[in-house]
């Protein structure tokens, strides 16, 4: 459907943005771009829709042409969905997603009619939505509102650059799995770019692999993944599943520190003792049940306990990087100086078996440098960036090895 001949894009100033392109996608085939920034990926898209004309080489639509076909006319047969969906800001959605029908001069009742069936399509209520401006709008509305436009005039190509890439991971999904479900309805010819291998991956019936303007590997999503064909398509493959093991790799009791722990009750003398003797910044502190209290800054102990019986207060103690209020406050001379009353809330701590990635955004939620790790209500231990860093090597390595091992056969001889 969709075919490239030998295609060079050369700009003015000499940039090769890409360079000797063969592919095709075949009719009712969805195909994704996917690669780093500047690979030529846009500049490849833009040439199916003469926004930019080649610098040799053809391209076919339907085995035709393109560069004999009238711009104008030729864009009516490609919708065309970019991330800036570009609606009217003062047209009400219902006109913007009837802006091409109404152009090619089709008439008013049925533009309307087939616009608001185009928007329930993509999730939107026309008896909610339609009246409304862009601006009153989120954006995985307006995203849905941009798809809808590009299909209004049903054409049997789509071109669609990074169209879910302004909102947020989780609308993202949503978004992608709804454009999939119409995908199978629609069964339009689309050529999808994307910088997300996980995008690509999920989307893609084949994926385009970009080095610098040329493909590297144009194939199904598990052959990219399973068997990359050069080892820039498997660099790229593997940085990205490292970060997706983030999300695979559960927090385990094995991956923890385990920092000097006092009691709430404890004199701050004690506290302060096991402290200097394990040479460390801070105490987690856990109440008589074993449950998590706070954490307990070395420095404050030690100004507490050399205030001997009248505190100054509690300490500001930033060890650990957690910023958090202190807790107790400093009590009636004499029965202040314990621990209690020098502990700091821990805001930042997770259950056992909770994702790398939760970790780390719970770190960076907390500006923690570090996090508690907690098995229902009893403390566990404490995981660091460093014992992070480690878990996830560790999962990545186990990841190959079982890669490994499923490539290998092993044949038996039967006894006899
Ligand atoms: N009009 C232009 N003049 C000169 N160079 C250009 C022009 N447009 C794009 N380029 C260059 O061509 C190369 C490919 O650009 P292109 O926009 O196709 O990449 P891309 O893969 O879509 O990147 P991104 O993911 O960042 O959008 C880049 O090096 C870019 O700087």
């Amino acid at each position: 459907m969709i075919r490239f001949e030998q295609v060079t894009k050369r700009y003015p100033d000499g940039t090769t943005a890409v360079n000797d392109l063969s592919f095709e996608v075949a009719e009712g085939e969805l195909v994704t771009l996917v690669g780093p920034s500047g690979c030529g990926k846009t500049t490849t898209m833009k040439m199916v829709n003469r926004l930019i004309e080649p610098t040799s080489g053809r391209i076919l639509l339907d085995g035709e042409d393109i560069a004999a076909a009238d711009p104008v006319r030729l864009r009516r047969r490609i919708g065309y969905v970019i991330q800036q969906v570009g609606l009217f800001p003062h047209r009400t959605v219902l006109d913007n997603t009837a802006t091409v029908p109404r152009l090619l001069g089709r008439p008013r009742k049925a533009v309307r009619e087939r616009a608001a069936e185009l928007l329930d399509l993509v999730g939107l209520d026309p008896a909610v939505y339609g009246d409304r401006y862009p601006d009153q709008l989120s954006g995985g509305q307006r995203q849905r509102v941009g798809v809808a436009r590009a299909l209004a005039a049903d054409p049997p190509v789509l071109l669609m650059d990074e169209p879910f890439g302004a909102v947020d991971p989780v609308v993202r999904e949503r978004l992608q799995n709804e454009f999939l479900k119409l995908q199978a309805t629609l069964r339009k010819t689309v050529l999808f770019v994307t910088h997300d291998l996980e995008e690509a991956v999920r989307l893609g019936d084949r994926i385009a692999v970009y080095g610098q303007g040329t493909i590297e590997q144009f194939d199904a999503p598990a052959a990219v993944l399973g068997a990359p064909a050069t080892e820039y398509v498997a660099g790229f493959v593997g940085a990205d599943r490292g970060l997706k093991r983030l999300s695979v790799t559960p927090v385990e009791a094995g991956d923890l520190e385990r920092p000097p722990v006092v009691r709430l009750d404890d004199p701050l003398g004690t506290a302060v003792r096991r402290l200097t003797a394990e040479g460390a910044r801070w105490a987690v502190v856990l109440d008589d049940a074993g449950r998590l209290h706070g954490w307990l800054p070395a420095d404050a102990a030690r100004a507490g306990a050399a205030a001997g019986a009248n505190p100054s207060g509690p300490g500001t103690g930033s060890a650990a990087g957690q910023g958090s209020a202190a807790r107790g406050s400093a009590g009636a001379a004499g029965a202040g100086n314990t621990v209690r009353h020098h502990t700091h809330r821990m805001e930042a701590w997770l259950p056992v078996g909770s994702s790398l990635k939760q970790a780390f955004a719970t770190m960076l939620q907390h500006d923690a440098g570090w996090i508690a790790v907690l098995d229902g209500d009893h403390f566990l231990g404490v995981l660091t960036p460093a014992r992070l860093h480690e878990a996830l090597r560790r999962s990545i390595g186990a990841d190959a090895n079982a890669l490994a091992r499923t490539e290998v056969t092993v044949e038996t001889v039967p006894d006899r």
